[in-house]
């Protein structure tokens, strides 16, 4: 309060010295301009008298602030017709200009030159001093906006260089398999070639003309079964769905393993289903027939007991090199880890191929750590750890002699000699990576400790690729017809029985999104068919024989369906995503995703499931309107929406359809409600 009441005691005198100071310049303003009107009023007879000679102060004052108020660039009214009232209510006309109104900025710029704002006139020194250049202050320099980083750049940040460096390999690539004894071309034995072509293959295609002679490289040493000193690089496979992927690993590792004389677990194939083990298994024992390769698999549809006893040759005795029965195993990766955790003398030291085919499903789950636990048993004797696993303090018998190098420095038998045995060696397991949609993720890669690996990206028009397209797309086989069809979810099966009939579809897979709508789908139809009445033009229409294949069928009807389907027996297979990766079916003609798939990797391997080994193939994706907004962005991003046509409907079209529809819903309704 005290400071207050001061500060009011104080603003008298302060008032008045300002209005004195004001006064002084105001009176010097009106003297400086009397002056320069009398030297101007000779010359100018027309001037208008703007400013009468007896102008009081209080008047000059008005001119001042009015000077104040259209310094601003744009004056607004707020009050209409020009009166505002006071808080009062008192009504005062205002005189200034109704609209808005644009203050002249040139004659902004001319007030305020240091001139009209100096209170007092200029002195010559000060004059002189303003016409004499000021010495410059040193000027910073300008801001400089950097180039944000182009797409391309940021898509290839923290990718491994040797992606970047791809070999492109053009999908069309095809190279008949030759005769006589040597093959330079792809280092292919002879007797891989003759059981090639008894088995009716007379050409390599694209994937395998690129990796079969990295893999066989014309230098024999290179094909050893151990390369401790000169260890081989790893290799990343990325190619189209059914571009024969498979037989570009099952070749080189026949061909190098068959040089061997003691059976070792020397070739280990990991793959993410049960279905694709046996799919594996069929075509290593197709190229390896007659050469007395041991194949086993882990999947865990037998139990584990019976398991060990096709894997090792002797579980009882403490062997350091290991025991096996098998030279390749193609296994599940959570059957992998009970075995190296479980059985004794499973051993991965003697591993010269670890194969991880669709290898992105397999890097995106963890199997508890299954990866880290496989690289870690291919460097070092799983032996140490046994006695732990069993809990038994087993007598010590080494055999040094079944010690891989990489194993030989923890030989117990020669303690007192250090050799070069002593010397650690590197691992000859080679790692070979394949997938249709190989990940880019540095992270997943990194997981895998590849050793100065190589890639190979198969994709058509390989020689306008760019960087990005090995980072960014995948590629879908040539011989592809790809269409969506947008309709109303309840319309969805209705859609599909017409896609059906109309197209006359006696090979196809339909992949729902979940086993249960598999199953419903499947009861609908079948009610569907057993209403459907003989058409006028048609006739008795034709019977479809349609299942269902999913996790709730146990694995033998699962294979069991499989093999009837590949008979042709079953026309429509109803699936959940279960067998939409690496599944092998030649003569699947029409793929539908009755669901729309979750993202771009699935829709690329359900798809894929068609069109295989340069067969022709349709796709039909059926999308639910509120869905199309995302399915098409997802294309979009892929860069492949203009290669999924819109295929329409109209309901004219579905029209003879409806009633057996309505009536088979009715049943189905029926059906689910009954207790
Ligand atoms: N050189 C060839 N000549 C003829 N057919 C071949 C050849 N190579 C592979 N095939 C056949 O092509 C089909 C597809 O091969 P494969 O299953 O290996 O494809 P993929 O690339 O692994 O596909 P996906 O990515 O879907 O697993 C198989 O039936 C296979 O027998």
């Amino acid at each position: 309060m005290t400071e207050i009441g001061e500060g009011r005691q104080s603003m008298p005198s302060e008032a008045q010295g300002k209005t004195k100071a004001k006064k002084r310049y105001l009176r010097r303003k009106k003297e400086r301009r009397k002056h320069k009107k009398a030297a101007t009023s000779k010359g100018d007879k027309n001037v208008k008298v703007a400013e009468s000679s007896n102008v009081t102060d209080s008047e000059e004052e008005e001119e001042e602030q009015d000077s104040v108020v259209t310094d601003s660039p744009v004056v607004r009214f707020e009050g209409g017709e020009g009166s505002q009232k006071t808080s009062e209510g008192v009504d005062v006309h205002d005189e200034r200009p109704k609209k808005r109104r644009k203050v002249d900025q040139s004659e902004d710029a001319k007030e305020a030159t240091p001139h009209e704002h100096s209170p007092e006139p200029l002195t010559s020194e000060v004059t002189d001093r303003l016409k004499s250049p000021l010495p410059a202050l040193p000027s910073f320099p300008l801001p400089i906006h950097p180039n944000a980083p182009s797409k391309r750049d940021l898509a290839l940040q923290g990718l491994d260089p040797a992606l970047v460096h791809a070999d492109i390999v053009d999908s069309s690539t095809v190279l008949p398999i030759a005769d006589g004894e040597e093959d330079e071309s792809t280092g292919l034995t002879e007797r891989t070639r003759k059981r090639l072509k008894d088995l009716g293959i007379s050409e390599l295609f694209a994937v395998q003309t690129a990796l079969l002679p990295f893999l066989l490289p014309p230098d024999v040493t290179q094909r050893s079964l151990y390369l401790s000193y000169a260890p081989p690089r790893d290799v990343c496979v990325s190619a189209p769905t059914g571009s024969g992927k498979t037989l570009a690993y099952v070749l080189p590792i026949v061909d190098i393993l068959s040089s061997r004389i003691v059976t070792r677990l020397r070739a280990l194939v990991v793959l993410p289903t049960r279905d694709l083990v046996t799919q594996v298994r069929e075509t290593f024992e197709a190229v390896s027939k007659g050469r007395g390769l041991k194949i086993g698999t882990a999947t865990g549809q037998h139990s584990f007991t019976h398991e060990q006893t096709q894997l090792i040759a002797d579980g009882s005795t403490r062997l350091q090199g290991g025991s096996s029965k098998v030279d390749i195993l193609i296994c599940t990766p959570g059957r992998l880890i009970d075995h190296l955790n479980g059985t004794p003398n499973f051993s991965l030291q003697h591993l010269r191929f670890l194969v991880i085919d669709e290898a992105d499903r397999l890097l995106a789950q963890t199997f508890q750590g299954w990866l880290a636990q496989v690289l870690s048993a291919t460097r070092t004797s799983h032996l140490q750890s046994l006695s732990a696993v069993d809990g038994v303090d087993r007598p010590h018998h080494p055999s040094p002699d079944a010690l891989s190098p990489v194993s030989l420095h923890l030989s117990t038998e020669f303690p007192e000699f250090h050799t070069d045995l002593d010397e650690k060696k590197e691992s000859s397991c080679q790692k070979l990576l394949f997938s249709a949609t190989l990940t880019r993720d540095p992270g997943k890669i990194a997981a895998l400790e590849l050793r100065d690996p190589r890639y190979f990206i198969v994709k058509s028009g390989a020689e306008k690729a760019d960087a990005l397209d090995v980072v960014e797309k995948f590629t879908i086989p040539a011989t592809l017809k790809e269409q969506m069809i947008v309709c109303d979810s309840a319309q969805k099966p209705l859609m599909l029985f017409y896609l059906v009939y109309t197209h006359n579809v006696t090979n196809a897979l339909v992949f729902t999104k979940s086993a249960e709508s598999t199953t419903r789908l499947v009861r609908l139809f079948e009610f569907f068919q057993s209403v459907r009445q003989p058409s006028e033009d048609q006739g008795e229409p034709r019977r479809v024989v349609i299942q269902s294949y999913s996790s709730d069928s146990p694995p033998s009807e699962r294979k069991s369906l499989l093999e009837r389907f590949k008979g042709k027996e079953i026309h429509i297979l109803v699936a959940s995503d279960l067998i939409s990766r690496g599944i092998d079916i030649s003569h699947v003609s029409h793929v539908v995703s009755y669901d729309v798939p979750v993202d771009m990797r699935k829709y690329v391997h359900r798809v894929g499931r068609t069109a295989r080994a340069g067969r022709m193939g349709e796709a039909w994706t059926l999308v639910e309107e509120q869905e199309a907004r995302y399915f098409k962005s997802m294309l979009k991003v892929a860069d492949h929406l203009e290669k999924v046509k819109r295929l329409r409907v109209s309901e004219k079209d579905l029209a003879p359809l409806l009633p057996s529809y309505e009536l088979a819903l009715r049943q189905l309704k029926e059906a689910y409600s009954r207790p």
